[in-house]
């Protein structure tokens, strides 16, 4: 038969069928293969698809009867035989072994991951990364401003990577062979715990283990501990439990800032990690050990990010002016020197402002890329009436900028001791206003209060001492209030243990007696003179017998003044107080 398409193989399938859309008769093997492409061109119903009508046989010169063969190599298959490509589907994403190669030169290759094919990365949504750049061929969307490209969402949210290659630094928990690459390459989740201080990437980290994931056919559930109710993490549960049951779905629930739950909505989870239906990845800035109930804990791996490097910082920074369009001068460059067109408004960043922002936001991408925004956004706005073209950003609109936004406060450098100084110089001053203006200074900077507190008690001694022995006490209780509660709510705490120690009378009597002791030790000839054989301890009798011990007027036991030497002879008659 002329029109069959197929080889018979055997007596039983060598039977002819009817096509039920094209009528045509074929061998029954070869049915399903040719329902498939038929469908393509003729949907049941008979009403094709815009685009199926522009490649009509009639358009492409083709006969009906041939067309579905020729379709065979590159047709997409109907869905009821062939499962659908969705854009999360595994084939789409790179895969974690894919994404396995984070060489330094990974920041390099952001435009990679910029091709359009999730939905989840926040370059990809809205496109307004690609409407400024030729990654798109063909119809060229209008070209996006720099102010137009900074509108909108933070720079920090628009430039989260989505991929482990964009990811940068902590590589001790993410470098070749660490646990967790191991786990993620197997597609293994465990239920984690992401500890780290504040933008060091702990929530970047569980989007892309989650992006991995989803493309592995899991849910991703996300709650925010601030605002979350039990209920909701309960409902959160039993929709995971009905996906478990009848989709044979995994869940993923991150939890941000996981220690802000209450032991109650921690509990509510413990059944459900233990026995999978959920896996669980909570982010949190406190150390897990005080602030996640030991039963969970146990259950979950801690996972420590650390502040990130400057190096890893330089290359965020560096992404992300890439991206902006702004173009980066070294020391030896001039605006305008790369040649491009002198008409066009033209952004630069000098290196060394780059590399001063990189230092200044202590290891906080999100402090750094906002830094970025603030500068460039004052640049535009000062720029608008200058006549000269091009902009450049120094240092100092990158300081500017982040003392705009209240950060600028350089926690390992010179800031950090210039305002402990004038925060201990304006409490021995007695002046309240000055030392409450520096203490904070240095907490809305991001000082870690416990080291202001340890300052205070130090403070309490060395410039109070004797003359309010309660300022001490004060000092150190703060401190311990401090280590309870943290930031934000222990500021109040610092405050009112400065505006005590500010008010308190002062007294160097105690720390100038102890410099001359030390002092003393210090310029001593020769070596130091024996402890003298009353003042020992004898407990022994071998001790008693060389004498410790002998001589000893035992204080208690006389009602009159005791007359005793407690120096060595040599040192008899000096003073220190
Ligand atoms: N390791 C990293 N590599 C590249 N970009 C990063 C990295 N870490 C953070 N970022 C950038 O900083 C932004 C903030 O990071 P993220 O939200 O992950 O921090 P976080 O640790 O969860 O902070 P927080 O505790 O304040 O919520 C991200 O949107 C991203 O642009």
């Amino acid at each position: 038969m002329d029109d069959a398409i197929g080889t018979p193989t055997d007596d039983s399938t060598d039977k002819l069928v009817h096509c039920p859309v094209c009528d045509l008769e074929l061998l029954a093997t070869a049915i399903n293969s040719h329902l498939d492409n038929c469908l393509q061109v003729k949907p049941i119903g008979g009403v094709a698809g815009k685009k199926r009508r522009l490649s009509s046989p009639e358009d492409s010169g083709m006969s009906e009867s041939t067309q579905p063969l020729k379709r065979l190599s590159n047709a997409p298959n109907f869905p009821l035989f062939h499962k659908p490509k969705s854009s999360d589907g595994p084939s789409e994403e790179p895969s974690f072994a894919a994404q396995s190669s984070r060489t330094p030169d990974s920041k390099n290759k952001h435009a990679e991951s910029h091709m359009p094919s999730n939905s989840d990365c926040p370059q990809k949504q809205g496109n307004w990364l690609l409407q400024s750049t030729s990654l798109i061929q063909g119809d060229q969307p209008k070209e996006k401003s720099l102010a137009e490209k900074l509108d909108g969402k933070p720079l920090a949210d628009k430039m989260r990577p989505c991929s482990l290659q964009d990811y940068m630094g902590q590589n001790k928990v993410l470098g070749e062979n660490t646990m967790l690459r191991t786990l993620l390459q197997s597609n293994e989740i465990p239920s984690i715990i992401l500890w780290g201080p504040p933008g060091c990437g702990k929530t970047t980290l569980a989007h892309i283990i989650a992006k991995n994931a989803k493309n592995n056919n899991n849910r991703f559930v996300t709650l925010s501990a601030t605002s979350a109710s039990t209920n909701d993490v309960r409902e959160v549960i039993k929709q995971a439990q009905n996906e478990q049951r009848f989709c044979k779905r995994k869940t993923i629930l991150f939890v941000d800032e996981i220690h802000r739950f209450n032991k109650t909505q921690q509990d509510t989870f413990l059944p459900h990690v233990e026995c999978g239906t959920i896996t669980l990845i909570g982010a949190t800035t406190e150390n897990p050990s005080f602030q996640i109930n030991n039963a969970l804990l146990s259950r979950c791996r801690v996972i420590v990010l650390e502040k990130l490097s400057v190096e890893a910082m330089e290359a965020i920074l560096m992404r992300a002016v890439e991206s902006l369009g702004i173009r980066v001068l070294s020391e030896d460059q001039q605006p305008g020197c790369s040649g491009s067109n002198v008409s066009e408004t033209a952004m630069y960043v000098e290196q060394k402002a780059l590399t001063t922002l990189a230092h200044l936001c202590d290891g906080d991408a999100r402090t750094g890329l906002n830094g970025l925004q603030l500068s460039v956004q004052a640049r535009l706005a000062a720029g608008k009436d200058a006549s000269n073209h091009d902009m450049v950003i120094k240092e100092e609109h990158i300081k500017e900028g982040l003392q705009r936004s209240h950060i600028l406060y350089d926690r390992a450098g010179e800031e950090h001791y210039n305002c402990i100084s004038a925060l201990h110089k304006s409490m021995r001053g007695s002046d309240q206003d000055a030392s409450l203006y520096w203490l904070g200074r240095m907490l809305e900077g991001g000082e870690d209060p416990l080291y202001v507190a340890r300052r205070l008690v130090r403070f309490a001694s060395e410039d109070i001492g004797l003359a309010d022995p309660l300022a001490l006490p004060q000092a150190v209780s703060a401190y311990q209030a401090c280590h309870f509660i943290g930031m934000p709510e222990c500021d109040v705490i610092l405050a009112q243990c400065v505006m005590y120690l500010t008010r308190a009378p002062k007294s160097i009597a105690v720390y100038s007696a102890y410099g001359k002791v030390k002092a003393c030790l210090k310029n001593h000839k020769g070596p130091l003179p024996p402890v003298p054989l009353h003042l020992r301890n004898a407990p022994t009798k071998l001790m008693k017998g060389l004498g410790y011990g002998k001589g000893y007027k035992y204080n208690p036991k006389y009602s009159e003044p005791v007359v005793q030497d407690y120096l060595p002879p040599e040192m008899k008659g000096i003073k220190f107080v």
